[in-house]
């Protein structure tokens, strides 16, 4: 506190944040002592959570608004009393018994970080560049299908938090907003996660039609090919009389064609999105068309990194979709290294799966990362608190990855290295 005569705490709110940052200032400490100032209201600085903080929730507790939330865990109790039975199963499964879904955030408790001293981190910078476009952070959404089942903004909402907070972001193919309206809401293009269809004249109208909406980067999703076993999904929603019988009625090409993406196009010869007959030719065709970049999404081994370098690709998201693939137990952070290797250095690599914690974002990027993606923590945000829980969502993850920065010495990414992590 020696530091209270700088005259940058003259400032009320800059006050306020100085205790709020004080290892000796717990929140209650510092609301009490917020209350006690005559400098004026504390309602303004009350709803800026990351300064003071609601009581502490016990463990179990549901928070009722997004200031509660200490981690972005908190926000799934919040989500499942929000959301009808069916829709709150469709994001909480993964496949088999979950365990690969599971495994994928453990995984991160395996991985110790190496911390150095003495570096004065009072100012850093986590901005990443991707394909010539500079982003405030390397956590990025990975495409969620279907957002409107979370909530009535669905998509937009979501973009306008990225926006906000810098994110970059990826729609699916299955979303519930066209990529023009996410484009507009997030203020900057996205990428556009493809599910090829098995209908070519589709496949290319929907690329045409991402890049027409300035989509950089084409991102093709190949790690649903086998079908998925979805038992979970089925125990989470069996007491949902509601049975999301709306959402489902008219069966596949209705469905799919109710999505904003296939507005306009014949969908009447489309029998599957997932690419079952798709090889390695399917990414050669695909290359000729895409303009942009061409990204695999739910590349998970060294010798499908290296096929994917042979044919072009501009990037790999080793991703096995959040566990909702198959249960293969395997968890992407540990996928990761093997695929950095073979690619060495020539394409980005992002990761997705089971990153709740700033610590599993840098230890991802100090195993060589570019980036990562975060998929059900955000949509957390989305079901319980609209737009505001999802800002609350990218603001909590940013802010511990912050303060992982400073604790490991990194003052911007590249200083982000891989003796910075100890495994195994
Ligand atoms: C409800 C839900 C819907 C998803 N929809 C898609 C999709 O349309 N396309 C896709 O490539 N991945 C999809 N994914 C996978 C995510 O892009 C991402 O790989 C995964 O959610 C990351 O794991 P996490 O949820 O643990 O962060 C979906 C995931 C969930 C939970
Ligand atoms: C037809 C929607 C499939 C979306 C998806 O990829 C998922 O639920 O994981």
């Amino acid at each position: 506190m020696s530091d209270a005569s700088d005259a940058r705490l003259t400032d009320r709110r800059n006050f306020i944040r100085f205790l709020a940052a004080s290892p000796v200032m717990t929140p209650t400490a510092v609301r009490t002592l917020v209350g006690s100032l005559t400098l004026g209201s504390t309602s303004a600085l009350a709803q800026s959570y990351d300064v003071l903080r609601a009581p502490a929730q016990a463990v179990g507790d549901v928070i009722a608004a997004p200031e509660q939330a200490l981690n972005v865990m908190d926000f799934e109790p919040a989500a499942k009393k929000a959301l009808p039975p069916a829709h709150y199963g469709y994001l909480a499964s993964g496949v088999d018994g979950d365990e690969t879904l599971r495994a994928n955030h453990e995984a991160f408790s395996k991985i110790r970080i190496r911390t150095r001293r003495l570096i004065d981190v009072r100012k850093i910078d986590t901005s990443v560049t991707i394909f010539g476009q500079t982003y405030a952070t390397p956590i990025m959404l990975a495409p969620v299908s279907s957002q409107g089942a979370f909530h009535p903004e669905a998509e937009t909402a979501v973009a306008k938090a990225a926006k906000v907070k810098g994110n970059g972001m990826i729609l699916s193919t299955v979303g519930s907003t066209s990529i023009e309206d996410v484009t507009e809401a997030r203020g900057a293009p996205v990428w556009y996660m493809l599910y090829p269809t098995d209908d070519w004249t589709v496949t290319e109208a929907l690329v045409k039609r991402a890049e027409a909406a300035g989509a950089p980067a084409i991102v093709l999703t190949v790690d649903r090919q086998g079908g998925r076993n979805t038992e979970t999904l089925f125990r989470l929603r069996r007491d949902d009389t509601r049975n999301c019988k709306d959402c489902h009625a008219g069966g596949f090409a209705n469905e799919v064609s109710r999505k904003p993406m296939f507005d306009d196009l014949d969908v009447s010869k489309v029998t599957n999105l997932y690419g079952t007959g798709m090889t390695w030719d399917y990414v050669d065709r695909l290359r000729k068309i895409v303009k942009g970049k061409l990204v695999l999404k739910g590349i998970v081994t060294h010798e499908d990194a290296e096929e994917a370098l042979k044919h072009g690709v501009d990037a790999i998201i080793v991703s096995n979709h959040g566990g909702r693939a198959e249960e293969s137990l395997y968890p992407t952070i540990e996928a990761l290294p093997e695929v950095v290797k073979a690619v060495n250095g020539k394409i980005p690599v992002l990761v997705d799966g089971g990153f709740r914690r700033g610590t599993d974002v840098i230890k991802a990027l100090a195993m060589g990362a570019t980036a990562v993606c975060i998929g059900r923590p955000y949509c957390w945000g989305l079901a319980a608190f609209g737009e505001p829980g999802v800002a609350a969502v990218l603001a909590i993850m940013q802010r511990e990855f912050d303060t992982i920065m400073k604790q490991v010495g990194a003052l911007r990414i590249a200083d982000i290295t891989p003796d910075m992590v100890s495994v195994g």
